[in-house]
């Protein structure tokens, strides 16, 4: 028998959007929304993942796809608690094993007692012999190869679906943090609202989505692009294409932009002043799907007049921080949250 069939630990990452489960020795196994499908009527669970996500916005009335971590809270615990218990079985391909893994789950920061409980106890029951929790900015800080030990000021920026946080980290510990709900998701629904004003056209989550990704700017580049837009008319009723520019998008976006941004000057305003110096020489860390967004860093680095470096693949970083802490428990139990009050 292989040693690797004894124990398959695993890294978690529980975001608003996607869900990757990093294993210990393998990397990245699986990587999906967080959606889960379920019977209104039963509460009973049809389906998790890639597949629910399919069904949102065409499902029959009976049945619903729902995001159980929007807003970056926990909003439906039972869900939540499946959707988890699903990634688990579904990395350790539904087999046991001799020696049960240990779990390190990453979660929005300023989870309750509650919450915690909860994630932890999904984990248990899912097979796991120890679940630890993370918060998300310190498993991004991580993943994105920061060195949180040392008494020097980090900082990092994490704007995923749901929720954009900000962290200063020393010593192994957040110093000074700000999580704000307008990341990713807030972006497609300016889009939604601006294409709804401007032409009276509906258009859905995903499309703006893909508006934001193909033509989204935080910062004008003075190079203007277009993208054919597909809605419902909101007049007639019927589908109707219109042609929109990056420039409009840009102007969409200034208001959930301008929001992170100020999430980062408040930040920084908190810090203190050496550590603000550290962050001054080793300049902002950005991470999370949202980071992508065309001409952000540079806005940031403009709007704090500090240096902003995008980490190498933003949508992994809190997966390979929770990576990391598997790999290096005893040397990271500190970052961990509670770590003494274990499973
Ligand atoms: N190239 C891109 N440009 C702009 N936004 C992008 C890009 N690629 C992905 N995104 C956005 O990133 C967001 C998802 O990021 P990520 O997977 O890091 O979030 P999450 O970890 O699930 O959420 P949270 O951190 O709130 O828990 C989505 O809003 C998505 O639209």
């Amino acid at each position: 028998m292989r040693i690797g069939l004894f124990s398959k630990d695993m890294g978690i990452d529980l975001g608003t959007a996607n869900s990757l489960v990093y294993v210990k020795g393998k990397g990245i196994v699986l990587r999906e929304p967080s959606v889960v499908a379920i019977q209104r009527d039963t509460g009973q669970v049809l389906a998790v993942g890639e597949e629910a996500k399919q069904m949102i916005g065409r499902t029959p009335g009976n049945i619903v796809a729902i995001r159980p971590m929007k807003d970056g809270v926990i909003a439906d615990f039972d869900v939540t608690q499946s959707m988890i218990k699903y990634f688990i079985n579904k990395a350790l391909r539904n087999r046991t094993f001799l020696i049960r893994p240990r779990v390190v789950v990453s979660v929005p920061s300023g989870v309750t007692p509650v919450e915690e409980r909860a994630v932890r106890e999904a984990a248990l029951q899912a097979g796991a012999r120890e679940a630890y929790l993370i918060e998300e900015p310190m498993a991004a800080a991580i993943g994105a190869g920061l060195p949180v030990h040392e008494p020097t000021g980090n900082m990092i920026v994490d704007i995923g679906g749901g929720t954009t946080e900000v962290a200063v980290i020393s010593l192994g510990g957040i110093v000074t943090s700000r999580s704000i709900r307008i990341a990713g998701d807030e972006m497609d629904e300016a889009i939604i609202q601006h294409v709804k004003k401007a032409y009276n056209l509906m258009i859905g989550e995903r499309t703006a989505e893909e508006i934001k990704i193909e033509i989204g700017t935080a910062y004008p580049t003075g190079e203007i692009q277009t993208y054919d837009v597909r809605g419902r008319d909101l007049v007639t009723g019927l589908p109707k294409t219109v042609r929109i520019t990056s420039e409009e998008v840009y102007k969409a976006l200034s208001e959930p932009v301008s929001a992170i941004l100020d999430a980062i000057k408040g930040t920084l305003e908190q810090t203190p002043p050496e550590l603000a110096a550290d962050i001054m020489d080793r300049g902002i860390v950005m991470a999370g799907g949202g980071s992508m967004l065309r001409g952000l860093d540079r806005l940031v680095s403009e709007e704090t007049a500090m240096p902003v470096h995008l980490a190498d693949e933003p949508l992994l970083c809190v997966a390979y921080g929770t990576g990391r802490v598997l790999e290096n428990i005893d040397v990271l139990r500190r970052v961990l949250i509670n770590p003494r009050k274990l499973s």
